[in-house]
C-alpha cells in the first residue's frame, strides 16, 4: 500500500479532504506515495494555529531558536543520502544533484540557526537631550511560504529557516508535484521541539490552498517562488490588503562567452548552467551569447558535448540529465521546441523524446542557433533547451544580455580582469557569475533578481531579515 503523506497542522498529522498521487518522472509505474490535499477550511485551520502560536515563538530566546534550527540542519545533513534518493525519485534530478540539495538544505538551517543569535539592532543618540533611540527588529507574524517543485528541499529550507530564526510562525504550501519531500522535511521539523502551531504544512493545489493563504487576513507576509503569472496575481491580491510580499520568479539568464575565454571552461559552464537539473532552474543559462571570433568553435564543441550527455533514470549511476518533471512541463518544453523551429531558429541537436528501460518523461537536450527576437530567446522555457546568439563584439554581447524583461542571473566567461569588472558592473541582474555557470549559488549570501524576475527584499543570507522582520524605533527619556 502506498504511503500517505499527511498535513502537519497545530502539532498533529492530519489526513486531507481529498488525496493526490505523487509519481516518479523517471518511471511512471513507480508511485512515490499518496498525499493529503486540503480545502479552504483545512487551510484556515492551519492559519488559525499559526496565528495562535505566534506569541509563544516570538518570545522564545535566540538560544532556543538556534537549538531548534541547528537540530533540523544536523538531521538533514546526516540523512542526505536517503533524502537525496527520495528527492531524485520524486522530482527527477540526478542522485548526486539531489544529495547535494539535501546537504544544502541542512547548511541553510545551520546558517540561520547562527543568524538567530546574531540579530542586530542600533542604539543612537537622539536629537533631543536625555533621550535614547533604539532600532530593533521584531517578527513579522504569520508567514505563508509557497514553494515550487524544482528545489523541493532547498527552496522550502531557505524560506522556513529564516522565518523561524526570527520568530515567525509558518504555513508552508509545497508544490503538488513534490509532497514526499515536503513531508520528509516537515517530519524533521516536527521533531525539533517547536511549540504546536509554529510550523504547519498544508498540501493541495495552488488555486485552493495557495489562494486561500494569499487572501487570508491572518497572513502578514507571503514568500513565493514560481511562475511570473502566479507571482503577479499574488502581488496584486497581497498588496490590496497590504501584506508584505517577496516574489522569486523566472529568468532568461545570459551566459556571455567573450573571444578571450578559456573554451573548455566556457563549454562546461554552458553545459552545467543550461542542462544540469534538466534545465529546470530559474538560474539556468538559457541564452548563450558568443562573441563572433569564437562563435563557430564554441558551437561545434558545445554541440558535441550536448549530444553525448547521458539522459536516463535519475537514480541510475552515470546519469547526467534526468527526466522532465511531469507530462505538462514536457508538453510546454516541446511546444517551445516547435515554436523555435517554426520561427526559423536552427535546431543543432536534441529535442526528441527518448525511450529508456523505464517509461519516463525523457527528452534529448536541445541546442538552437537563434536570433534575439525569437521567442525561445526571450521566454523562460524551464527545460533542457538552450539557444546560442551571435554577438559582433563585447559591447554587443552586453546589450543582448541586458535586452530581456528578466534580471535574475547573468554570467561572463573571460580571461580579462578588465572585462570581468566591466560586465559585473553593467549586467542588469541580481547575481553575476564570472567563469562559473549561472546556476548553483551559495547558501549564505543574497539570492534574487531585478526587473521582472523578483519583487521585494532578497532571500537568503543576513539580508533575508528585511523580509522576515519588521523594524521598531523606540525612544526613551532616561
Ligand atoms: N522561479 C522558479 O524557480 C520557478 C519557476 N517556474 C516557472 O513556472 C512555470 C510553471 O511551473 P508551475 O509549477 O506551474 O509554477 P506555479 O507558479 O504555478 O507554481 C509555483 C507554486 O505556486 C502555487 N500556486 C499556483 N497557483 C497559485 C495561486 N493562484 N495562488 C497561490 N499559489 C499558487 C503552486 O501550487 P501547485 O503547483 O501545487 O498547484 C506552487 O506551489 C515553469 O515552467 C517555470 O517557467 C516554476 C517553478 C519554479
Ligand atoms: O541555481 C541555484 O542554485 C538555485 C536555483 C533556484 O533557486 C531555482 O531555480 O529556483
Amino acid at each position: 500500500m502506498a504511503q500517505l503523506f499527511k498535513h502537519y497542522i497545530n502539532g498533529r498529522w492530519e489526513t486531507g479532504v481529498t488525496i493526490g498521487v505523487s509519481e516518479n518522472p523517471s518511471d511512471l509505474a513507480d508511485v512515490v506515495g499518496e498525499f493529503a490535499r486540503a480545502d479552504a477550511n483545512q487551510t484556515e485551520q492551519a492559519l488559525r494555529a499559526a496565528a495562535d502560536a505566534r506569541g509563544a515563538w516570538a518570545d522564545s530566546t535566540p538560544q532556543r531558536r538556534f537549538e531548534v534550527l541547528d537540530a533540523i540542519g544536523s538531521e538533514l545533513i546526516a540523512r542526505k543520502e536517503e533524502l537525496g534518493k527520495l528527492l531524485a525519485r520524486e522530482e527527477g534530478k540526478t542522485l548526486p544533484e539531489a544529495i547535494a540539495e539535501a546537504t544544502r538544505a541542512g547548511m541553510i538551517f545551520k546558517f540561520f540557526a547562527g543568524e538567530a543569535l546574531r540579530l542586530r539592532g542600533d542604539r543612537l543618540p537622539s536629537v533631543r537631550p536625555g533621550v535614547d533611540v533604539e532600532v530593533t527588529r521584531e517578527p513579522v507574524g504569520v508567514v505563508a511560504l509557497i514553494a515550487p517543485w524544482n528545489f523541493p528541499l532547498a527552496i522550502p529550507a531557505w524560506k522556513i529557516a529564516p522565518a523561524l530564526a526570527w520568530g515567525n510562525s509558518v504555513v508552508f504550501k509545497p508544490a503538488e508535484l513534490v509532497p514526499a519531500c515536503a513531508f520528509a522535511l516537515a517530519e524533521i521539523i516536527a521533531r525539533s521541539g517547536l511549540p504546536a502551531g509554529v510550523f504547519n504544512l498544508v498540501m493541495g493545489s495552488g488555486r485552493m490552498v495557495g489562494q486561500t493563504l494569499v487572501d487570508s487576513p491572518l497572513v502578514d507576509a507571503i514568500s513565493f517562488t514560481g511562475s511570473v503569472p502566479v507571482g503577479e496575481g499574488i502581488l496584486a491580491a497581497a498588496s490590496a490588503r497590504r501584506a508584505k510580499v517577496q516574489l522569486e520568479m523566472g529568468g532568461k539568464n545570459p551566459l556571455i562567452v567573450l573571444a578571450d575565454a578559456d573554451m573548455d571552461q566556457a563549454v562546461e559552464c554552458a553545459v552545467q548552467g543550461a542542462y544540469f537539473s534538466t534545465g529546470q532552474r530559474c538560474t539556468a543559462s538559457s541564452r548563450l551569447i558568443v562573441e563572433a571570433p569564437v562563435h563557430q568553435a564554441f558551437v561545434d564543441r558545445l554541440r558535441e558535448r550536448v549530444r553525448k550527455l547521458k539522459v536516463d533514470h535519475a537514480l541510475k549511476r552515470g546519469t547526467e540529465i534526468g527526466p522532465v518533471v511531469d507530462a505538462r512541463q514536457l508538453e510546454t518544453v516541446r511546444g517551445y521546441i516547435d515554436i523555435g523551429r517554426s520561427e526559423g531558429a536552427e535546431l543543432l541537436c536534441g529535442g526528441e523524446l527518448i525511450e529508456r528501460e523505464t517509461r519516463g518523461h525523457y527528452l534529448a537536450p536541445a541546442l538552437f542557433l537563434a536570433q534575439p527576437q525569437h521567442r525561445i530567446a526571450r521566454e523562460e522555457i524551464f527545460g533542457p533547451v538552450a539557444c546560442v546568439l551571435r554577438a559582433d563584439d563585447a559591447e554587443h554581447a552586453l546589450a543582448l544580455a541586458n535586452d530581456t524583461p528578466f534580471g535574475l542571473c547573468a554570467g561572463v566567461c573571460t580571461r580579462s580582469l578588465k572585462q570581468a569588472s566591466h560586465f559585473k558592473r553593467q549586467l542588469q541582474a541580481g547575481m553575476v557569475m564570472v567563469n562559473l555557470p549561472t546556476a548553483g549559488v551559495d547558501p549564505h549570501v543574497p539570492f534574487g533578481g531585478r526587473k521582472g524576475s523578483s519583487y521585494g527584499p532578497r532571500e537568503q543570507g543576513a539580508y533575508a531579515a528585511e523580509f522576515y522582520t519588521t523594524v521598531k524605533t523606540a525612544y526613551t527619556l532616561a
